[in-house]
């Protein structure tokens, strides 16, 4: 059979990866796919850097739509990211009947119903292992290895530069500015590094896996976000003296009246394996009713971590690529005539309809009462405490100082309850700085 003809639009990072290991394994791939995979023609902006990269014997052009407009290339590989012109490209590779490979989370967690429906009416695949926590075979994992399952929930670390930042704040005492500055030396964080820091990146991530566990459309806007911008060198601490560690999880759950779909720092159990995956390496715990709990490790990002998950894709296409469009894998995991049948209409839950337990740290003034005060209101809402830190005020704030910190964990209780309660505590007089509160998941 005739090699399957690849355009690369974008030879960043992941781009030059995609090269160099279908370069270096050509061999091995092209029996595992039954048929030679080639690039025959790639697209970038700086045409020079990229026909270092690919050596004289390939087609360079600046232009990415001299490749979508070429009739011999079958599959269009995206690795130029972004929602802009990445989004106008896919549209028009799938209109010119190509399949399409993509690592570009964002655009598919806000256009993915557009592009999935546009690549379903045209009968082409449109593939994205690299876009969700890089090289570990997670969407494989959860569409075609978990599909006995009825999926309970699926928690993750995915994003690599926030855990890079909160191990190397943990474990060697640096600033938040020094590590993240090291993370984007080493190519982990995105081209705007306030997606990773503020989990929106982490976002984009599980409302993919949302979408294929519980055959959700993909709604990005629906989810909650919160990075980690906020935590505070105390809270680390703190939480490892009570046995815990503050990871970045991306949380998707089926809950009693639908889908929760979260990003945000929390408490993880020291002994858990998830709680000690380091440095900017993903993890993805996932629970299904006739599985139990799997994990799910390795490298979220890279050159060639990633590349391994487009190529992955690559062959999977090359040997489906002849198959009738109604029995290759579907995008999303659920097989349908159309893929509106396909979906699923359980709602995202409002983050205040979530049940979850939580650390709270309050800085309070160290006088008699306080203490009484503050579980009293907890009392009144009906949330059960678990346990209760009290620091020495000399630790805190120093000696002879007049505050002190009060560290409580809670029992499971809904966010709308302990948003009310936590604003009843700010306004106490005796409660010196705004409230930090830390949502833990015992993850068993
Ligand atoms: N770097 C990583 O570890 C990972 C990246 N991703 C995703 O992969 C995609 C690519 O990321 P990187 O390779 O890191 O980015 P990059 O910035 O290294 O590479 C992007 C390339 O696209 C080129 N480009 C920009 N506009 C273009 C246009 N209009 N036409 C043709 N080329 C154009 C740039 O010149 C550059 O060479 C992004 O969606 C990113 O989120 C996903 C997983 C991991
Ligand atoms: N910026 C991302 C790269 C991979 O998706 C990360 O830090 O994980
Ligand atoms: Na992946």
């Amino acid at each position: 059979m005739k090699p399957i003809q690849v355009g690369l639009l974008g030879i960043g990072t992941v781009g030059s990866g995609v090269f160099n290991v279908l370069a270096r394994n050509q061999d091995e791939i092209s029996r595992r796919a039954g048929r030679g995979i080639e690039i025959t023609m790639v697209a970038d902006l700086d045409v020079e850097r990229a026909k270092a990269v690919v050596g004289a014997d390939i087609q360079v052009v600046n232009d990415a739509r001299a490749i979508i407009a070429n009739p011999d290339i079958d599959i269009v590989i995206e690795l130029i990211g972004g929602y802009g012109i990445a989004r106008a490209l896919v549209l028009e590779a799938i209109a010119a009947g190509k399949h399409v490979v993509t690592a570009n989370k964002a655009l598919l967690a806000v256009h993915g119903t557009e592009i999935f429906a546009a690549a379903s009416a045209k009968g082409v695949m449109v593939a994205f292992e690299a876009a969700v926590a890089g090289g570990i075979p997670i969407i494989k994992a959860l569409r075609e290895g978990l599909t006995a399952n009825r999926i309970q929930w699926i928690a993750g670390i995915i994003n690599g530069t926030t855990n890079f930042i909160l191990s190397e704040m943990r474990s060697k005492g640096l600033d938040f500015d020094v590590v993240l500055r090291e993370a984007q030396r080493l190519g982990y964080a995105e081209a705007d590094p306030t997606f990773d820091i503020e989990g929106v990146d982490a976002a984009h991530k599980v409302t993919l896996m949302s979408a294929i566990a519980f055959g959700i459309p993909v709604q990005f806007d629906k989810a909650y976000v919160e990075g980690i911008t906020k935590l505070g060198a105390a809270d680390i601490k703190y939480a490892e003296q009570l046995g815990y560690r503050i990871k970045l999880l991306g949380i998707t759950k089926r809950a009693d009246k639908g889908i929760e779909l979260r990003v945000h720092p929390s408490l993880v159990p020291s002994k858990r394996l998830i709680a000690n995956v380091e440095g900017a390496m993903n993890a993805v715990v996932v629970q299904g009713d006739a599985v139990g709990t799997t994990l799910y490790y390795g490298k979220g990002a890279g050159s060639e971590p990633t590349a391994s998950a487009v190529i992955a894709d690559l062959v999977d296409i090359a040997r489906l690529h002849t198959a009738d469009p109604e029995h290759r894998v579907p995008h999303l995991a659920f097989q349908a005539n159309t893929l509106a049948d396909a979906m699923d209409t359980l709602p995202v839950l409002p983050m205040s309809e979530v049940v979850t337990s939580y650390y709270l740290r309050l800085r309070v003034a160290d006088q008699a009462g306080v203490l009484a005060k503050v579980t009293g209101l907890l009392a009144e809402a009906g949330v059960s405490i678990d346990a209760v830190l009290q620091r020495e005020a000399d630790e805190v704030g120093g000696e002879g100082s007049t505050q002190t910190d009060l560290i409580i964990l809670t029992h499971d209780t809904r966010e709308g309850t302990m948003d009310a309660v936590i604003a009843q505590m700010q306004a106490l007089p005796t409660v010196l700085a705004p409230i930090t509160r830390i949502r833990k998941e015992e993850l068993n």
